[in-house]
């Protein structure tokens, strides 16, 4: 009989216990994730045929992959990507791993987008602060007629969203440039959004060492009161919105009130907000 380590079914069992024992938040699903990663098999082959023995190089792949994850690396770093709203995104120590809260922002602006291109021909969409391209991608990979510049400072972040957009056929709609929020960019836009870092400076050092020690300081660092990213994004819209554009941003959760004010001082009426995952106030969408 074949060393059950050598399986796909001990390798499973054998990640999922070490995962436990290090307290991992889901064990299980980091066990599966890495497994089928690195052993290129899927959910259906552990069930079909746990007996299935794996080649060396892939079980000291795992293997490693396990240091890693006990080490406190979270398992999309170590598998290189994530998804995001059905999309397969590489990720880079440049770009923030993109959460499932931040689909709520794209949930909201779909009908937006879907509505100014069925309207005029074409939705620009600004996506200020890119990071893997995360928000601009999902909203062109479900509007056709819809195109998208994704800004960012980091130019490893940039790289990043420019290989994901190609790898997904949606490089033609895509362009990314190096900006400090607008310093770079010309003409309007129908839909700006932007998920930009606005965790206070003094508070990063309190978040979760997963977050703290794998995601860039540059894509959580929202200044002193964690603000700082809302005054610019304020402060640029109006040259380069659409009369009848919207804007749409992530939030922290305690931020709704001040950065409405933000916005209003700016010229902006807040029209919709919502809730994340956790019904904690997430996304706020202004117009004129
Ligand atoms: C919270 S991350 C969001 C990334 C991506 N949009 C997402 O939702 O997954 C914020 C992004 O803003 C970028 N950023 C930070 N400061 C910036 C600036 N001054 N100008 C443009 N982008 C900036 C960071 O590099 C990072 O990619």
């Amino acid at each position: 009989m074949a060393d059950p380590k050598g399986t796909l079914g001990g390798m499973l069992r054998q990640a999922r216990d070490r995962l436990a024992a290090c307290g991992a938040d889901d064990p299980a699903l980091d066990a599966r994730l890495i497994v089928e990663h690195f052993s290129g098999s899927s959910r259906a082959d552990a069930i079909a045929r746990p007996e299935q023995a794996l080649e060396a190089s892939v079980v000291q792949a795992i293997e490693a992959a396990i240091v890693r994850r006990e080490g406190g690396e979270p398992v999309h770093r170590i598998l290189g990507f994530r998804e995001f709203y059905g999309l397969k995104l590489e990720l880079s120590p440049d770009t923030l791993e993109p959460r499932p809260d931040t689909e709520t922002l794209v949930d909201m602006t779909l009908p937006f987008v879907r509505g100014v291109a069925a309207r005029e021909g074409v939705c620009r969409i600004l996506d200020l602060g890119t990071g893997t391209g995360a928000i601009a991608l999902a909203l062109l990979s479900q509007v056709e007629n819809s195109m998208a510049t994704g800004t960012d400072l980091a130019e490893g972040a940039l790289l990043t969203a420019g290989k994901n957009a190609e790898r997904l056929g949606l490089g033609a709609r895509f362009s990314a440039r190096k900006s400090n929020w607008f310093a770079e960019i010309s003409g309007r836009f129908h839909l700006i959004v932007s998920n930009p870092p606005y965790i206070g400076t003094k508070e990063i050092d309190e978040l979760r060492a997963d977050v703290r020690n794998f995601d860039p300081l540059l894509a959580l660092d929202g200044g002193a009161d964690g603000l700082e990213a809302y005054r610019r994004i304020a402060a640029g819209s109006m040259r380069h919105l659409e009369g009848d554009g919207r804007i749409a941003l992530e939030i922290g959760y305690d931020q709704k009130r001040l950065v409405t004010e933000i916005f209003a001082v700016a010229g902006f009426r807040l029209v919709e907000a919502g809730r994340d995952l956790a019904g904690n106030d997430r996304v706020l969408i202004f117009q004129r």
